[in-house]
């Protein structure tokens, strides 16, 4: 540390470190600035604001005759629906949870899955996110919710929280394991979980069977600036820190709908074709791993 971040350090409230690495820069500087209108749009159907994909089979008959004036607005609702159906999926496997309890989401992003884990279980969601923008984003949708108390969002590195240990009953990745080491990322979520606990993910990782990541998979690499794990290294990291899954589904098949509906709308960025064809040719998967903290 600098002298002089340590004079901003003492003269702010709140002290906020830095990016743990250049990378950790790197991905904070990408979430401050993203405003993809498919992610903008898709919120504003009904404020909660995602940065994941969607599950589940389209509803054709809502969607209507595409040649309507209303058929847009209609496919918007319907990707936003899928987005929150996956998170829906999420919480499903969390385990009971109480008003009591404390959850951590990991990478918040915009913070649409704490705000639906707080309605689901009453219960207090602390987030985190390299980004600070998230995180004023994430903050002032609680606050205008009027759940501020229950739901909130910091600038924190996930490899190292400022929560206790065992504070938390249950923990999650949604779409955001794949921006760093997971034997350091599971072994934070081991500390912070109370014994018994449960952690789930819900990510996109290459399949051994394939062999290695196909060019598809260092498509979507390169377009996020991220790193994909395979499925072997996620099991192997949660072995090593006493997470046992329970659970591995395979949601590939409930992903597809999703991704072939977005490439028919206008809101398309470029990178459908990749997820599409890497889903195809079984080189890439979307996997939920809910694990027992033992
Ligand atoms: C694709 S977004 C997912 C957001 C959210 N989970 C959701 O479902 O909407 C990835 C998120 O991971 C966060 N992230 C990446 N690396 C991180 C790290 N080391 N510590 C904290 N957050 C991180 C990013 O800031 C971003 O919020
Ligand atoms: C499954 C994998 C590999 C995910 C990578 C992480 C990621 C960027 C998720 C979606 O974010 P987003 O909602 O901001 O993306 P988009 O703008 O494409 O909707
Ligand atoms: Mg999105």
């Amino acid at each position: 540390m600098t002298s002089t971040d340590l004079t901003a350090a003492t003269t702010t409230s709140v002290f906020i470190p830095g990016p743990a690495t250049p990378y950790q820069g790197d991905i904070a500087r990408y979430w401050d600035v993203e405003a993809r209108p498919v992610n903008l749009r898709l919120g504003d159907v009904d404020g909660l604001y995602h940065h994941h994909y969607g599950i589940g089979d389209v509803d054709h008959a809502a969607l209507g005759d595409p040649g309507d004036s209303a058929y847009e607005k209609k496919l918007i609702a319907e990707l936003h629906r899928l987005e929150s159906a996956q998170a829906e999926v999420l919480l499903d496997h969390l385990g009971p949870i109480g008003r009591d309890d404390t959850l951590v989401d990991a990478g918040c992003g915009r913070g649409g899955s704490m705000v639906m884990a707080h309605q689901r279980f009453g219960c207090k969601v602390e987030g985190v996110t390299l980004s600070a923008k998230q995180a004023e984003f994430a903050n002032q949708r609680a606050h205008e919710l009027g759940i501020e108390d229950h739901v909130r969002a910091r600038v924190c590195n996930m490899l190292g929280t400022p929560f206790e240990t065992g504070q938390a009953a249950a923990s999650w990745n949604n779409e955001s394991s794949m921006y760093v080491d997971l034997h350091d990322l599971f072994a934070e979520h081991s500390r912070v979980l109370a014994v018994g606990g449960r952690y789930v993910t819900i990510t996109g990782c290459w399949n051994p069977r394939y062999g290695q990541p196909s060019k598809w998979v260092s498509q979507i690499n390169a377009h996020f600036e991220c790193n994909i794990h395979s499925r072997r290294e996620y099991l192997r990291a949660m072995a090593d820190n006493r997470l046992v899954p329970q659970a591995v589904i395979d949601l590939t098949p409930q992903t597809l709908p999703y991704w072939e509906l977005r490439a028919t709308s206008s809101l398309v960025t470029g990178i459908e074709e990749a997820f599409i064809n890497s889903y195809k040719d079984g080189s890439f998967q979307y996997v939920l791993i809910a694990a027992d903290r033992v």
